[in-house]
């Protein structure tokens, strides 16, 4: 059988959400993995003023491609735009490009959707089920269309606990979508990609698909380096939130799985899909739940522990205080040190940037941090169960050299090595702060340490202060404590005299 590199040889690739996390490092590996793939068609919009060129021309220069130049300095030769708004009637592809493109295109990989939780459900259902469908319909058009492989969620069925490589009833009739009267779901995004998932398992008799279900992608494991990440999503945003010292406290379950999945094995798992969806065709939609946590598990409190420390190591830039976040599953304590560990701070500090003249903003962040915090609380809180058959079937059908070069055996996955990984990949592809300013970054904690320090005490000292001028019985027992503290003092001395 051909090895997948081989299978991608001269083959046309069409590609929607390639601009997108995944997309990106999909399109990266292609280039450097299959490097006889004949073209990659990217579905793409324009966006903030700029081309589609514009933009697909940039993504090209992003550091993730640096080793795909390296071995190819014209790879983008075989990189063609396609103009496209996903939203629009017939995806607004033009009608020379739609004949190029059914006439020549092999394999799909469709990575486009919104993944924001509070997205109003009519876009999100515009994008990720009725968009979905339209590609469907193109695909159906294509003469040489071998396989059709579409990025779902591990998610899509969060309501259930213990979730098989199936596709379960939809919460809805696709058809009757926009009178759906309510989501059952935990959120849009989840909801809308559960509808997608049947509009598309409903084209199966007629097309070849593969279906995959990431749970939380992550930053990159090993390719095309380790620690890859550019965006603010999932636990990325509070990784960095904590590392900066402004988020203290979060609702999350200590001992429930942390599912993350690094984004090279989702996209190395996506493109062994597509090789065996293309030269088996299976006759169903074949559904592969790409996930850790039964074969690798890690805890969300294992997480936090590795999370803190790796930013104690390696510090960010200009940390708001050190990095000491908690993690408790308990409401009432949350919300105890949300008060003191985020709003008090937060109010002093906007008190200190009124006195000195300038704009308050602590509040406003903290506000738009809960915010954020409370749409992925849901996940943190509790673990679910994944079947992860089909993963292992097609890992059992790869070559030794295959499994290599496309490895998704998370397995080999060393946590604390990943996690470390990950915190500097937020530290420079994030946020783009060097590493040589680490001692600088370093010595700024050492005086957040001290303002504490000082902070603290004078605390202290004005709350002992206030209470003693009031009270004899306090007054009494501060005597006391001195009184025994001396005495202790030198009962010591005099005891150490004696031995010498
Ligand atoms: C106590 C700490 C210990 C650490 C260990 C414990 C960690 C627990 C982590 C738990 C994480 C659980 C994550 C579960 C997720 C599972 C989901 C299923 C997986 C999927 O299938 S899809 C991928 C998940 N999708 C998302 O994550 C999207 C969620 N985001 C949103 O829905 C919206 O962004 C949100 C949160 C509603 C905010 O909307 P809004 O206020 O409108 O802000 P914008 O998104 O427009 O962003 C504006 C601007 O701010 C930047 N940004 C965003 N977040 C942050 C941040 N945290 N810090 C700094 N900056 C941030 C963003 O990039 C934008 O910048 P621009 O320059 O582009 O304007
Ligand atoms: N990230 C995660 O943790 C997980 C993601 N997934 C799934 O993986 C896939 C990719 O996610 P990810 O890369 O993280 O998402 P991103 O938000 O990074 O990328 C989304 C992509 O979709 C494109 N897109 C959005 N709207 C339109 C539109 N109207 N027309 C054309 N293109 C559009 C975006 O293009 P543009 O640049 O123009 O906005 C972008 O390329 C999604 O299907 C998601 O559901 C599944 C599990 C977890």
């Amino acid at each position: 059988m051909a090895s997948i590199a081989d299978y991608y040889a001269g083959k046309n690739v069409l590609i929607t959400g390639a601009t997108g996390f995944m997309g990106k490092v999909l399109v990266e590996k292609l280039l450097r993995s299959c490097p006889e793939v004949r073209t990659l068609y990217l579905l793409v919009r324009p966006k903030a003023g700029q081309s589609m060129q514009e933009r697909v021309s940039d993504m090209m220069k992003c550091k993730l491609f640096d080793r795909v130049r390296e071995d190819n300095p014209d790879f983008h030769q075989k990189i063609v735009p396609i103009s496209s708004e996903l939203t629009q009637p017939a995806l607004a592809i033009s009608p020379e490009d739609v004949e190029r493109l059914t006439s020549c295109v092999n394999i799909i990989f469709h990575c486009a959707a919104t993944i924001r939780f509070d997205e109003p459900l009519k876009h999100a259902l515009q994008l990720n089920v009725i968009a979905t469908q339209q590609l469907l319909s193109l695909a159906q058009q294509m003469h040489h269309l071998q396989a059709f492989i579409h990025i779902s969620t591990a998610y899509a069925n969060c309501n259930r606990r213990h979730i098989d490589e199936i596709i379960y009833p939809p919460p809805v009739e696709p058809k009757n979508l926009l009178s759906a009267p309510e989501l059952r779901r935990p959120n849009t995004y989840t909801y809308t990609k559960a509808l997608a998932e049947c509009v598309v398992q409903r084209e199966s008799s007629k097309l070849s698909i593969g279906i995959i279900r990431p749970s939380i992608v992550g930053a990159s494991w090993q390719e095309p380096f380790p620690g890859w990440i550019d965006n603010f999503n999932g636990p990325s945003g509070v990784f960095i939130a904590a590392g900066k010292g402004i988020l203290r406290t979060m609702r999350a379950n200590n001992d429930a799985v942390a599912d993350l999945i690094p984004v090279d094995v989702v996209i190395n798992l996506t493109l062994a899909a597509g090789w065996y969806t293309a030269v088996h065709r299976p006759k169903a939609a074949l559904v592969y739940n790409c996930t850790t946590g039964g074969i690798n598990p890690f805890h969300w409190g294992e997480i936090e522990h590795h999370v803190m420390s790796s930013f104690k190591r390696n510090p960010l830039e200009q940390a708001f205080r050190r990095p000491n976040a908690n993690i408790t599953s308990n409401y009432l304590m949350n919300q105890y040190w949300v008060l003191v560990s985020h709003k008090f701070p937060a109010l002093i500090y906007d008190l200190y940037l009124r006195l000195s003249g300038q704009k308050p903003q602590m509040m406003r962040i903290f506000n738009r941090l809960h915010k954020a915090i409370g749409l992925l609380e849901y996940f943190s809180s509790q673990d679910w169960e994944w079947n992860s058959e089909n993963m292992n079937m097609l890992m059992s059908q790869l070559s030794p050299e295959d499994r290599k070069t496309f490895n998704f055996d998370v397995r080999q996955l060393n946590w604390p090595e990943y996690i470390e990984n990950y915190c500097i990949g937020t530290k420079k592809y994030v946020l783009n702060e060097d590493m040589s300013d680490i001692p600088a970054a370093r010595q700024h904690l050492r005086k957040l340490r001290n303002i504490r320090y000082t902070f603290n005490t004078l605390l202290l000292v004005f709350i002992w202060r206030v209470f003693i001028a009031r009270s004899q019985m306090a007054r009494n027992i501060w005597y006391f404590v001195v009184s025994l503290c001396f005495k202790f003092l030198s009962y010591f001395r005099a005891s150490s005299t004696l031995t010498n």
